[in-house]
């Protein structure tokens, strides 16, 4: 068990999800003006998204956080045209947004491969520069990571997400009896009989106020933001963060946590929604349960429990609502199950989608070119 603060911020010291870098285009090589010569291109910058790499790994390896491309070479009898510089490739995880210095997002790589131009190098020296090389582009830019997967756990600390998550996958995150026990992002797979794997995030602790970034608020919702299915974990004997804030009830815990994702982020909200209700073991879970399922099905009849400003203005759909335990296993088969079936009938939705919009894009086409 975590006892104290200090082992959870040393936990957290280890991960990195937003780092502040300096990139700067080559300079562009002297032109050669008694014979018309032109400098090579100061070389670009780029970010190029890789599997396996942290922005912690860049972080040790460039302690400095600046990222210099070569300049152009000078413009010579032996070459007129000067050579370009050459790039500086800076591998970066996948996942990455890119964000100027005013937090303006520039550019996103959310896949293996993909590129981003971060600083482009200065032009060579030319009859339109009078032969002298241009700088090279320079600015500060932050690399901030969202985590991507395929379903991200949501609830308040102490609702069994990390135990959830290592039942159902390989992942094997800190649990105990004490909120906030994740506080890094956790990761793990979910693999079944005909070896489709289904990624899972465990996202820390999201309290009341996140959204006003309350705790580590942001920091953990953002990464919400890139999971397709959310699956709220709550507790069903309800949730208490501390002795001095007030007990809710998990019908009161599903409101919360759909208001802090409507306040941090509407569209959040459309995301199709399963709901784990955890820790069916304890004694009274069943009567709790009955209630909670009542609560749910005609939540209008019940907001006057609550306080105006925790009730949200929308409410999320759930697709499936699965009473579970971590400890005795039910429910854990199932869940499997119903995420794997969210997950394609999604999949099934998008394939549709783009069969449909590529069907259209064919008829404009053979319209058009009946019409020419
Ligand atoms: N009775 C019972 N306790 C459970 C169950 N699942 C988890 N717990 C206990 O609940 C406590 C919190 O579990 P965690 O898995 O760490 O909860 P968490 O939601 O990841 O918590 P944070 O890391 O704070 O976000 C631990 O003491 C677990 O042993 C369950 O099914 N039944």
């Amino acid at each position: 068990m975590v006892r104290c603060g200090a082992a959870v911020l040393r936990k957290y010291g280890n991960f990195i999800d937003n780092l502040r870098v300096y990139v700067r285009g080559g300079t562009g090589g002297m032109g050669y003006p008694r014979l018309g010569g032109e400098g090579g291109r100061g070389g670009d910058v780029w970010f190029v998204a890789q599997e396996r790499t942290t922005l912690k790994s860049i972080k040790h390896r460039y302690p400095q956080k600046r990222f210099i491309a070569g300049t152009g070479a000078n413009s010579s009898v032996k070459a007129l045209k000067g050579e370009k510089g050459k790039d500086c490739e800076v591998h970066v995880p996948v996942g990455i947004s890119v964000l100027c210095d005013d937090g303006m997002q520039i550019g996103e790589l959310n896949a293996a491969g993909e590129r981003f131009l971060a600083a482009r190098g200065g032009l060579g020296g030319s009859l339109v520069t009078n032969f002298l090389p241009c700088k090279g582009q320079r600015r500060i830019v932050h690399l901030d990571l969202k985590l991507i997967a395929d379903v991200g756990l949501v609830g308040f600390p102490n609702a069994g997400k990390s135990s959830l998550l290592s039942k159902i996958s390989h992942a094997k995150p800190e649990i105990a009896n004490y909120a906030f026990t994740t506080v890094q992002p956790e990761l793990g797979k979910i693999m079944y009989a005909d070896y489709k794997q289904i990624s899972v995030a465990d996202l820390p602790g999201l309290i009341e106020g996140a959204h006003a970034n309350k705790g580590r608020g942001h920091k953990f919702l953002k990464h919400v933001e890139r999971t397709k299915q959310l699956l709220l974990v709550v507790d069903i004997s309800g949730f208490q963060l501390s002795i001095k804030t007030q007990f809710r009830t998990a019908f009161e815990t599903i409101l919360l946590l759909t208001k802090e994702l409507e306040l941090y982020k509407e569209e959040l909200l459309t995301k199709p929604a399963l709901l784990a209700i955890n820790k069916m073991d304890l004694p009274c879970a069943k009567d709790n349960l009955n209630e909670l399922m009542k609560q749910l099905q005609n939540p209008q009849d019940f907001l006057h429990l609550l306080q105006e400003e925790m009730i949200p203005a929308n409410t999320l759909e759930f697709k499936d609502i699965i009473p579970l335990s971590t400890y005795t296993g039910e429910g854990i088969e199932e869940l499997k199950a119903r995420i794997r079936k969210c997950i394609d009938e999604e999949a099934e939705q998008e394939n549709e989608e783009y069969r449909r919009k590529k069907l259209l894009l064919l008829q404009t086409s053979e319209e058009q070119m009946n019409r020419n």
